[in-house]
């Protein structure tokens, strides 16, 4: 399997390629990195140094590598935090020359726009982009309940307004969703919820809510629940294994107290988590 990930990529740590690239690698993906920015960390940290690429950057790469003739043995694209409009429209060039290469090629789309707390974190004008250009194009998102509520434009309190809101987001495209760090009325304070949605079927997962600030977890995420799905082609499948991977790799990185997610230390959950947890149909 080969994917094309265009996203952020840090020196140090690990989010955005930095976080993706490593766990898609072990499960045996071969993995094409186009890096949108490249920074010497990631910007939670307030400051950092490096520079931030353009649309001509990204589109100059995919042209390289459809110049190497490979482009149809591309089995998905993966994209996350876009830093400007600009190359939210490359990728979404890049997604469009691979579908014409290879029609059963998957696109799946992080549309990171904002979180609960700290509101919308990317520039203006990238969450219309997202809810009007990228995610309509894409088969497969991976929102958290912020941008499941942005992109809907439902305030998700309960499990059936989150379903709602799946089902609404899909109509104007994806149809695989994946909703992260869900919590809803009905979960319990000490416990942190998944929902997945495709063909009219949900499934939702729940695991216990770690003591943690990190950033990355997101990026490790959708990369996961990607390789999943395609090999898969199951929601549910793919939701309790990305799912179980995630919790392990951050449950080693809480009991470490790390300020980085534990990406190259605790690799064997991503091919052998320790620990599942029960996809229920809801
Ligand atoms: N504190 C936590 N405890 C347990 N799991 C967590 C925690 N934070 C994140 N996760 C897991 O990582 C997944 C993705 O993280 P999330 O914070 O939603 O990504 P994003 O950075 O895109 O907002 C969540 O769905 C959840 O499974
Ligand atoms: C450059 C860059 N890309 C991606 C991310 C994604 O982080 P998170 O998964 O916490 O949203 C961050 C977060 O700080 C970042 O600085
Ligand atoms: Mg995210």
């Amino acid at each position: 399997m080969n994917v094309l990930s265009i996203q952020s990529h840090v020196a140090y740590g690990h989010v955005g390629n930095a976080s993706a690239v490593f766990p898609m690698q072990r499960l045996g993906v071969e993995v094409w990195a186009v890096h949108t920015v490249q920074f010497s960390n990631h910007t939670g940290y307030g400051a950092w140094r490096g520079r931030v690429f353009d649309g001509p950057a990204i589109e100059e790469l995919v042209e390289g590598i459809a110049e190497r003739g490979v482009l149809a043995t591309c089995d998905g694209v993966l994209s996350g935090y876009m830093g400007s409009a600009d190359i939210g429209t490359a990728i979404l060039r890049a997604v469009a020359r691979v579908r014409e290469a290879n029609p059963a090629a998957l696109y799946c789309c992080d549309p990171v726009i904002g979180d609960i707390g700290r509101g919308v974190f990317v520039r203006p004008g990238i969450p219309e982009f997202m809810r009007d250009h990228a995610v309509p194009a894409a088969d497969i998102i991976t929102p958290n309940q912020f941008e499941l509520d942005y992109l809907s434009g439902i305030e998700t309190r309960t499990l059936a307004d989150a379903k709602a809101a799946v089902a609404a987001v899909q109509a104007s495209g994806p149809q695989v969703v994946l909703v992260t760090s869900l919590h809803t009325e009905e979960t319990p304070d000490d416990s942190i919820d998944m929902l997945a949605g495709a063909n009219g079927q949900f499934w939702r997962l729940r695991t216990p809510r770690l003591s943690l600030d990190v950033n990355g977890a997101g990026d490790a995420t959708a990369a996961l629940f990607l390789v999943h799905y395609a090999r898969s082609r199951s929601a549910g499948e793919a939701l309790g294994a990305a799912a179980a991977s995630i919790y392990g790799l951050l449950r080693r990185t809480a009991e470490a107290g790390a300020r980085e997610i534990l990406t190259v230390a605790a690799q064997e959950e991503f091919v052998a988590p320790s620990r599942t947890f029960p996809v229920e149909a809801v």
